[in-house]
């Protein structure tokens, strides 16, 4: 691989993404806080891995992109220190719980049941050691990196980069969840069978 420029997209593919193992059954989230972190377990394999470059989602420290997934809300189990959760934004779509102790966000949660991926939580896998999470799979909200104060002309190397690692990038989600996004509008306004 050749990034001449330098980009580090995330830690988690700078150096190449590693598969999953789809026989993985989840592990445990760890917040940040050297003492006494805020801990999350995870009961089963994430799906819809990506990175994510939007301005909502947390990064960390020098990276330009989140690494996202989701995974049902019901295997998601707060084990430690969640009196130390807080909102991020409590009228974002996604409600973002994170430490209040060193910023991390420990999942985030769609409270709204007429959400298209209401039931799904979004957690960063990075978090916790276990080898096996699902792999990114795409690049989600290119664009929004600019919102977070990259300069528009590094776009294409970024664009390129993301292609080079096999993520490739779109403005907004992958065409499968655009597409269940809409089927999901489809049915809820009639022009589909629900
Ligand atoms: N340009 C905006 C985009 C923010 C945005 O819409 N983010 C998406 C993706 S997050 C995970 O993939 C989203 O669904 N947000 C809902 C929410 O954050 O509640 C920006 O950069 O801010
Ligand atoms: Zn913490
Ligand atoms: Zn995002």
């Amino acid at each position: 691989m050749t990034n001449p420029e330098g980009i580090r997209i995330h830690p988690a593919v700078d150096h190449g993404v590693k598969p999953g193992t789809p026989s993985f059954s989840g592990g445990v989230l760890c917040c940040h806080c050297a003492a006494d972190p805020v801990k999350v377990r995870i009961g089963a394999q994430t799906s819809h891995n990506h990175v994510c470059g939007c301005s909502k989602c947390w990064k960390p420290d020098g990276a330009i992109f989140s690494h996202v997934a989701v995974v049902s809300r019901n295997a998601v189990e707060i084990l430690q220190n969640g009196d130390r959760l807080e909102i991020v934004d409590g009228n974002a779509a996604i409600q973002r719980y994170r430490c209040c102790g060193c910023g991390v966000h420990m999942f985030g949660r769609i409270e709204n049941k007429d959400h298209p991926f209401y039931g799904l939580d979004f957690v960063h896998t990075e978090l916790s050691d276990a080898e096996g999470w699902s792999a990114p799979e795409f690049a989600a909200y290119v664009s929004s990196v600019i919102e977070c104060g990259v300069d528009p002309s590094r776009m294409d190397g970024i664009r390129s980069r993301l292609r080079e690692l096999g993520l490739e990038p779109y403005d907004v989600l992958s065409p499968a969840l655009m597409d269940a996004i809409a089927t999901h509008a489809a049915k809820r306004s009639g022009a589909l069978p629900a």
